[in-house]
C-alpha cells in the first residue's frame, strides 16, 4: 500500500517536472524569438511561494555555485536596490528577460523602452495582480486598469489641484516648525543626538497628509492646537476604543498583515498582532466613514465653506453636491455618486499609504545625504538665503516663493534624493495574455512576449551610465557600493548635477502637470492644472530616464503634494539650521571641542563610512525602501554654530 502510494508521488512528481520543462522549453523559444537577450531562472521571482520559501531556504539556494543562480536567487522585489545597475552590466544590456518555466519577466532599465511602457498605457497596463492587496477597504485607483482607472482618475484628480498644495505647503510648514520645537525644547542651540528621525518624519509626514488629506488634525505631543493639547484630542465620536491618531498609528504600524491577510482571518486568528491589526481596521475604517458623512452632510447642507482638504474635493467629485438637497432631500438614498462609498473609503486609504511612507522616507534621507554632504548643503543655504532674504516664516508665499524653491538648490536637493533612494524598487507593468509588442529595445526591433510580466527599474534606470551624465568617483578606494558604477559617480549624492550653468534653460519638461497626460496626447482629466513638476532652470534627464514617480498617465497623482512637502520641509529646516552627523561614537561634545582640526575630520569620515555602510546594507522595502537596521545618528544645530564645516 505504502509503496503505491510512494510509486503514484513519484510519478506525479514526474509528471509535474516534466510539464515545468515543456513550459520552460516553450518560454526559452518565445524569448529567443522576441530578439530581446535574455537569461534562465527555475522560478519566477515574484511568485508568492517562491518568495514565501525564500525566507527559509535562501541560505541554501545560496549555497549552489554563483553562475547557477546568478538570475533568481536575491532577484526578487528588491533586486534593483540590492544590484542595482550592476545587474545590466553583467548582462551587457539595458533591457532583458528572465525566463522561468511559470512566466517571462522583463526588467527595464533602458529609458527609451520606459518611455515606450509607459506612453502606450493600453498596451502594456499595470500588473494588478501585485496590488489587489490593497482593496482593503474598497476598490481605489491604485487596484483598477482601463475604463474603470479613467473613472477613478478623473473624480480623484481635482483633489489634487493647486488650492490643496496651498494647504500641503502651509500644513509642512507650521507641522515642520512643531517637530522643531520637539526637537530642540526651551532656547537650545544644538540638539543631541536624534535617534528618532525615522520615525519623526512618518509622523510628520502622517500629520501632513492627514490635514491636507482628510482635514484632520493631529498635534505634535505636547503642542497646541485650539487650546487643546495632543493628549487632549478628541474621539471623533463616541464608541470608538482609539483616538483617531492611535488608530491611523496602529493601522499603519501593522499593515503589512492588514493588507497581506484576508480581514476575515485576521478577525479569528487569536495572536495579539492579528487582534490588534483587526482592531486599527475597524476603528480606522470607522472614523473614515464618519468623516465621509460628515463631509457629504455638510456639503449637501452647502455648509461646507472652502475646505481644501482631499477628502472634500473627491466627495465634490464624485457628484455629491448641494444644488442636490433642493430637488431631493433625503440626503444619501437619492444621490448617484460616480463613486461609492466604497470606493471613496478605498482611496482615502490608498491615499495615506501611498502618501505618508514615500515623502517621510525622502524627508529622512535628505536629511541623511545633507550631513554626508556638507557643501551641496551650504550651498542649499545660501539659495534659500536668496529666496528668503530674511523675511519670516509668516510672510513666505507660495506662489512667489515655490517656483523659486523648483529652480535652485533645494529643487536639485528634492530631485537628487529621488534619483538615488526613488521608494519603489520596481513598477510593475505587463503585456496581455495574447497581446505581444512591438518594441524597441537595446537600439532593435523587438517584440515583448504575451504575458510578460515588466519590472520598470527605477533604481537603475536612475544610475545607467549610458543615458545620465557622469563624472570621476569621489574616491575610488571608498565606491559608495560595492558593485554597481564603481567607475562613476552615479552612486553618489550630487544635486549640482541638476543645476544648470546660468543663463542656460533645459528642454521644456517631459510632463506638463500632474496628471502626466499632456505628453501622450491622451485625455487631461483636470484642465485647471498646469503648474510644470520640475523646474525648466534644472537639468533634464531624456524621457524615461528619471521615474521616482512613474510616468505616462498612470504616474503618481500626488507627485506635486510630495514635491511641495519636500521643498517647505527643506526651506525650513536650512533657513535656520544645519544638519550633522553625531560622531558620539568616536568622540564627546567636549573631546570635540579640544580636538585638532585633523582630529575632528578623522572622526567625521569615520562616522560618514559607518552611514555609507548603513544605507547600503541595512536598507531593505516593505512596501517602500527604508533604513530597517537601526538609526543614522544626526543632529541639527542653529546656523552658524556647526562643528563640522568642510568644502
Ligand atoms: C516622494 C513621494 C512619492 C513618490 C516617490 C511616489 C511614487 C509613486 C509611483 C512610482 C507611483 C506609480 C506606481 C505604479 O504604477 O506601480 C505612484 C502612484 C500613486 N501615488 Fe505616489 N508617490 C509619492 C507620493 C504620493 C503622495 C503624497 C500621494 C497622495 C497624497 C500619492 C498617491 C499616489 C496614487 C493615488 C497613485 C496611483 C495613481 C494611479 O494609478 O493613477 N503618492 N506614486
Amino acid at each position: 500500500m505504502i509503496a503505491t502510494l510512494l510509486a503514484a508521488c513519484l510519478v506525479l512528481v514526474a509528471l509535474y517536472l516534466v510539464k515545468l520543462i515543456v513550459q520552460l522549453r516553450r518560454n526559452i523559444a518565445t524569448a529567443k524569438a522576441s530578439g530581446i537577450p535574455y537569461t534562465i531562472a527555475p522560478f519566477f521571482a515574484i511568485n508568492r511561494l517562491y518568495m514565501l520559501s525564500c525566507i527559509f531556504l535562501l541560505p541554501l539556494y545560496r549555497l549552489l555555485p554563483k553562475p547557477w543562480t546568478e538570475w533568481w536567487v536575491d532577484m526578487t522585489l528588491d533586486w534593483g536596490w540590492t544590484r542595482r545597475y550592476e545587474a545590466f552590466a553583467t548582462m551587457g544590456a539595458d533591457t532583458f528577460l528572465v525566463v522561468s518555466p511559470e512566466r517571462i519577466m522583463m526588467h527595464v532599465a533602458e529609458a527609451s523602452v520606459i518611455n515606450q511602457i509607459t506612453t502606450r498605457k493600453t498596451d502594456f497596463p499595470k500588473a494588478l495582480e501585485v496590488y489587489e492587496s490593497l482593496r482593503v477597504y474598497g476598490t481605489n485607483i491604485v487596484t483598477v486598469e482601463g475604463q474603470e482607472w479613467r473613472r477613478h482618475r478623473k473624480i480623484v484628480n481635482p483633489s489634487f489641484g493647486e488650492k490643496n498644495n496651498h494647504l500641503v505647503w502651509k500644513e509642512t510648514l507650521a507641522q515642520t516648525q512643531d517637530m522643531l520645537n520637539g526637537w530642540f525644547g526651551e532656547n537650545k542651540e544644538r540638539t543631541g543626538s536624534l535617534r528618532t528621525i525615522a520615525d519623526d518624519a512618518m509622523r510628520l509626514s502622517l500629520h501632513i497628509i492627514s490635514s491636507a488629506g482628510f482635514g484632520v488634525p493631529m498635534v505634535w505631543p505636547g503642542s497646541h492646537v485650539d487650546g487643546k493639547t495632543a493628549a487632549q484630542e478628541p474621539k471623533f465620536i463616541n464608541g470608538h476604543e482609539m483616538t483617531y491618531t492611535d488608530a491611523l498609528g496602529s493601522l499603519l504600524h501593522n499593515i503589512v498583515p492588514v493588507i497581506a491577510l484576508p480581514t476575515s482571518l485576521l478577525k479569528i486568528l487569536p495572536f495579539e498582532f492579528t487582534r490588534s491589526s483587526y482592531q486599527s481596521y475597524l476603528e480606522w475604517g470607522q472614523y473614515m466613514r464618519e468623516m465621509y458623512n460628515d463631509k457629504k452632510n455638510l456639503i449637501l447642507s452647502g455648509v461646507e465653506g472652502d475646505s481644501l482638504d482631499l477628502m472634500t474635493s473627491m466627495v465634490k467629485g464624485a457628484g455629491i453636491s448641494s444644488k442636490e438637497t433642493s430637488t431631493s432631500p433625503n440626503l444619501t438614498t437619492t444621490t448617484t455618486p460616480s463613486l461609492s462609498d466604497e470606493e471613496i473609503m478605498g482611496n482615502a486609504f490608498v491615499f495615506i499609504l501611498a502618501g505618508h511612507e514615500t515623502t517621510a522616507n525622502s524627508i529622512h534621507f535628505c536629511l541623511v545625504y545633507l550631513a554626508l554632504n556638507i557643501p551641496a548643503q551650504r550651498h542649499l543655504q545660501r539659495d534659500l538665503d536668496t529666496t528668503f532674504q530674511s523675511r519670516p516664516v509668516s510672510e513666505w508665499d507660495y506662489d512667489h516663493d515655490i517656483p523659486k524653491l523648483f529652480s535652485n538648490m533645494a529643487g536639485a536637493v528634492l530631485n537628487e534624493e529621488l534619483r538615488l533612494l526613488p521608494p519603489t524598487t520596481q513598477i510593475p507593468k505587463k503585456t496581455e495574455r495574447h497581446s505581444p509588442q512591438p518594441i524597441i529595445a537595446n537600439g532593435k526591433k523587438c517584440t515583448v512576449p504575451p504575458h510578460t510580466f515588466i519590472s520598470l527599474s527605477p533604481h537603475c534606470a536612475h544610475r545607467n551610465p549610458n543615458q545620465w551624465p557622469h563624472g570621476p568617483p569621489a574616491d575610488p578606494d571608498h565606491p559608495s557600493h560595492p558593485l554597481s558604477n564603481r567607475d562613476n559617480d552615479l552612486e553618489e549624492f550630487k544635486p549640482e548635477r541638476w543645476l544648470l550653468s546660468p543663463g542656460s534653460t533645459s528642454n521644456p519638461p517631459a510632463t506638463t502637470n500632474n496628471n502626466g497626460a499632456a505628453m501622450n496626447g491622451g485625455p487631461t482629466t483636470d484642465e485647471n492644472d498646469t503648474s510644470p513638476d520640475t523646474s525648466p532652470q534644472l537639468y533634464h534627464p531624456p524621457k524615461g530616464a528619471y521615474i521616482p514617480f512613474s510616468d505616462g498617465q498612470r504616474a503618481c497623482i500626488g507627485r506635486r503634494f510630495a514635491q511641495i512637502e519636500l521643498l517647505a520641509f527643506l526651506a525650513y529646516v536650512f533657513s535656520q539650521y544645519s544638519v550633522e552627523l553625531c560622531v558620539e561614537e568616536w568622540a564627546d561634545d567636549e573631546a570635540l571641542a579640544k580636538m585638532s582640526a585633523v582630529g575632528k575630520r578623522e572622526c567625521w569620515e569615520k562616522a560618514k563610512r559607518k552611514v555609507d555602510g548603513q544605507m547600503v546594507n541595512d536598507m531593505w522595502s516593505i512596501i517602500t525602501l527604508q533604513l530597517r537596521k537601526g538609526f543614522i545618528p544626526l543632529r541639527l544645530v542653529r546656523r552658524g554654530g556647526e562643528v563640522f564645516d568642510y568644502r
